[in-house]
């Protein structure tokens, strides 16, 4: 049977009205205003997140074909992609930064979409993204499989609610079901396999062809034609059918592992099904999905591919269906306890306080007509255009301009942002107001009602900042001539401002220019901006790995009081000291850089009517800056940035009650903290280096050559060596998951050649290692040189080690 699509019965109700205007529907960005009509219970706000090449934007360009947003399908390889808009991002294929799109499905759902970049490189856009969405679909390449980079961004994505949908299953040498099983077993996780691959000649002689997906929950085969993306053929399944005996060995798979958790199922399989798999009806599977997911039990799977435009239609009902709406997502965490209750109209309400609105700033970009736009996520009340707000990160205060939502780089002006939303604040007011990672809090009702909120419950109310990773790589930065100094410096802040993972650093002595990143092409990308985008005219020098240098010891006290009533003790810690010795009652601050600490102990002033003329808010910034300046230089073995420590300050500070501004703060605090270091003898520095961690694929018969070079030019320590797509391999390996992915039933892998599986000598071998960073720069050539070409390798950033004696005196020698 072969029907022309009935989407109402293959997908959600109003899909198929959806599909078929499409054609005829223009990209209607910039006038359609969902904002007002969304019920905060019909939103999705999801991120696409994956490693690099999966097919995240080219899964997202379908999504936004088949949604009615676009009436084109782009594609990365031709550079005309809508979320990839950047001129570096079309002439490279590849994400840098993230995009927001927003549309809608089924004709109820807006869904909020995020597409991420997937090199390691720009894994802060990945991180800042993750903070404020509340589910994500993980895109797998079914060749691939499971890769380093989907480890670690499985592990950034800990707690959000992910749906997987296995791509490329046109491609030959895809395996959904060896992908499945790494899923299970690499990143420990059970599976609930909603729909399984499809192919034509299966029988005959040639390649298999992948055509479409047998949908589990509702028994049905839905097949595409390549050349016409929105005809869909549906077969009902029935007994006698091809597909019968593998329908009914999924479904059983899947109500079992449902059952496991979800009583209401069991009862329902028990008494009304009287056992019977096949008549559990789509809604109460679908329920029980949608509950499991919730509740971090099983991770709902589907496959497809995405170039060829197969199975985006159902992932799209997928994430409606199982994915959480900011009613049913959770809160991101407080600096303190405060009440939160969540409302079906209203969303969540914080501190018992329907009118108090709570957002999160989560990135910041120049546009170059519109100005600075800061991305915001509301998470309770509604943030109103023209309306006064207080970032309780900063202590500022200032009144918002415009709000739009974005399409990707097209704005869509809207005067409210609700509970649960992601838009943009725009105007002159936000440029100097806002970073990425603070808190803005308002009235929801009142212009200029911040005097009717509670200055500490609800004033004070910080949602936890989101973590920059220290930069592993550096760049000498110059302007070419004097004159171009000024430029080349507001250049600088502008792209740091956008992008807080790049840090700069200005020698006050010599008076050069640092700027570090989260790797090579992070820099590259950088200087192209500085050159190109803003016509900075400046050298950039060679790129140099980044070291610091840590505490082994805590320095003395430095105490000092003014008779104009200023009075600091202030201590320097190696920060494992600071962590051991931390008790609830202490207030900790992040640096802005390099993973250092402050910890503001609280002042009896905090306590009680708080005295000061000066927000708590002003001293602890106007604190956390004076030490990020004197942490960066103060290193005693090679002038190295300090990392990994903390500045405390003791609970006797005090700042005279009519101070007014906090430069003497600043000033006071900086040479304290200086103070400090200097009476530290040399031997209480030790210097740090970014330590990588690589993953390594070559065949069998290049391994020994590869072993050799890494183990002794490049001092790599080998975690393990293991056959690719072994189950048992991977940094969380875990038998009972392993038992797991054996007993899964999945069905057979048509398209892998399986006497290539089975000879051996084409089995690659991953070797997983831990390498200094300075070893494995260029390695690309050497691995080239070493397999014929025939290796690969990624590389993520572990952490910062000390340098071990032996090699420290030529990694000195060079600075
Ligand atoms: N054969 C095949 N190729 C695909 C499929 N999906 C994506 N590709 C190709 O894979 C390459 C990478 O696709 P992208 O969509 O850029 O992948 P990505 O995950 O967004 O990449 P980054 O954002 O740079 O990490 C492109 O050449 C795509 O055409 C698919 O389903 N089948």
């Amino acid at each position: 049977m072969n029907l022309k699509v009935s989407a109402s019965k293959a997908f959600g109700a109003d899909t198929l009205s959806t599909m078929f205007k499409m054609r005829m529907l223009r990209l209607e960005i910039g006038r359609r205003s969902f904002s007002s009509k969304t019920d905060v219970s019909a939103l999705r706000n999801i991120g696409i997140i994956a490693h690099i090449d999966a097919g995240k934007t080219t899964t997202t360009e379908r999504m936004l074909y088949f949604s009615g947003k676009t009436k084109r399908i782009g594609n990365v390889d031709e550079g005309d992609t809508i979320t990839d808009f950047l001129p570096q991002e079309r002439s490279r294929g590849i994400t840098i930064q993230s995009a927001a799109i927003s549309f809608s499905w089924q004709n109820k759902f807006r869904i909020n979409l995020i597409d991420t970049p997937g090199h390691a490189d720009f894994t802060f856009e990945v991180i800042r993204s993750l903070k404020v969405l509340d589910g994500c679909v993980t895109i797998l390449d079914a060749v691939a499989g499971v890769e380093a980079q989907t480890e670690k961004v499985w592990k950034q994505a800990k707690g959000i609610p992910k749906i997987c949908f296995i791509n490329k299953m046109d491609r030959a040498g895809a395996g959904f079901s060896r992908t499945t099983k790494e899923l299970i077993a690499k990143l420990n996780t059970r599976v609930l396999l909603l729909n399984v691959p499809v192919f034509a000649n299966t029988s005959g002689p040639g390649e298999p062809v992948f055509e479409g997906v047998l949908d589990v929950v509702n028994k049905k085969v839905l097949r595409w034609t390549p050349q016409d993306p929105e005809r869909v053929s549906v077969e009902d399944i029935i007994c006698n059918s091809y597909y019968w005996n593998d329908l009914v060995k999924l479904r059983e798979c899947l109500v079992e592992t449902l059952s496991e958790f979800d009583e209401e199922l069991v009862e329902y399989f028990l008494d009304t099904a009287n056992g019977d798999y096949m008549i559990v009806p789509p809604e109460l599977i679908n329920k029980s999905v949608k509950k499991s997911l919730l509740a971090n039990y099983a991770v709902p799977v589907l496959c497809g591919a995405s170039f060829r435009n197969i199975g985006v239609q159902p992932l799209l009902d997928a994430v409606v269906n199982y994915l959480p709406s900011p009613l049913e997502a959770k809160l991101p965490e407080f600096n303190t306890n405060v009440p939160v209750e969540v409302n079906k109209k209203e969303g969540s309400v914080i501190n018992n306080n329907k009118n108090l609105c709570v957002a999160q700033a989560f990135k910041v970009i120049t546009d170059p007509i519109r100005g600075i736009m800061v991305y915001v996520r509301v998470y309770s009340g509604c943030l109103n255009s023209g309306f006064t707000v207080y970032n309780s990160t900063t202590g500022a205060k200032f009144k918002i301009g415009k709000l739009v939502i974005m399409h990707a780089n097209v704005a869509e002006e809207v005067k409210q942002l609700k509970c649960g939303e992601i838009g943009v604040l725009t105007g002159s007011t936000v440029s100097e107001n806002v970073r990425t990672g603070d808190t803005i809090i308002t009235h929801s009702m009142k212009k200029d009602g911040l005097k009717s909120l509670n200055r500490v419950k609800e004033l004070g109310l910080k949602i936890n900042p989101i973590e920059t990773p220290p930069p592993v790589f550096s760049v000498a930065v110059e302007p070419r001539t004097l004159g171009n100094k000024k430029l080349m410096e507001e250049s600088i802040a502008t792209i740091i401002r956008e992008d807080p993972s790049l840090h700069v650093n200005v020698d006050e002595e010599t008076g050069q220019t640092l700027l570090s990143g989260m790797g090579q092409l992070h820099l590259e990308i950088a200087k192209d901006r500085l050159l190109n985008e803003l016509k900075a005219e400046v050298e950039v020098g060679k790129v140099m790995v980044s070291f610091k240098e840590t505490l082994n010891a805590c320095t003395k006290q430095s105490v000092l009081q003014t008779e104009d009533g200023y009075r600091f003790s202030i201590s320097v810690e190696p920060l494992d000291v600071a962590m051991a010795a931390k008790s609830s009652d202490e207030d900790w601050h992040y640096l802005s850089t390099d993973n250092n600490y402050l910890i503001l102990e609280k002042s009896p002033a905090c306590a009680g009517n708080w005295p000061y003329q000066i927000s708590y808010e002003q001293i602890v910034n106007a604190v956390i800056s004076s030490s990020i300046v004197a942490l960066q230089k103060s290193g005693k073995i090679a002038n190295f940035p300090l990392h990994s420590c903390a500045v405390r300050i003791k609970n006797d500070w005090s700042i005279p009650l009519d101070a007014t501004s906090v430069s003497q703060t600043l000033a006071l605090s900086r040479g304290l903290i200086f103070e400090a270091l200097r009476e530290l003898p040399d031997t209480a520095f030790a210097v740090l280096e970014p330590i990588m961690h690589i993953n390594v694929t070559v065949k069998q018969s290049d391994m020994g050559h590869v072993l050799q070079d890494l183990t002794g030019a490049r001092k790599a320590n080998i975690l393990s060596i293991d056959d690719e797509h072994d189950l048992t391999s991977g940094e969380n390996a875990d038998i009972q998951y392993q038992r797991l992915a054996e007993d899964q039933f999945l069905p057979m892998d048509a398209t892998l050649g399986l006497a290539n599986i089975s000879s051996g000598a084409t089995v690659n071998k991953t070797i997983r290692a831990l390498v200094p960073l300075k070893e494995i720069v260029s390695y690309m050539s050497k691995l080239r040189s070493l397999t014929k070409g025939r290796g690969s390798y990624t590389m993520n950033y572990h952490g910062m080690e000390k340098v071990t004696s032996d090699r420290l005196p030529s990694i000195l020698e060079e600075f």
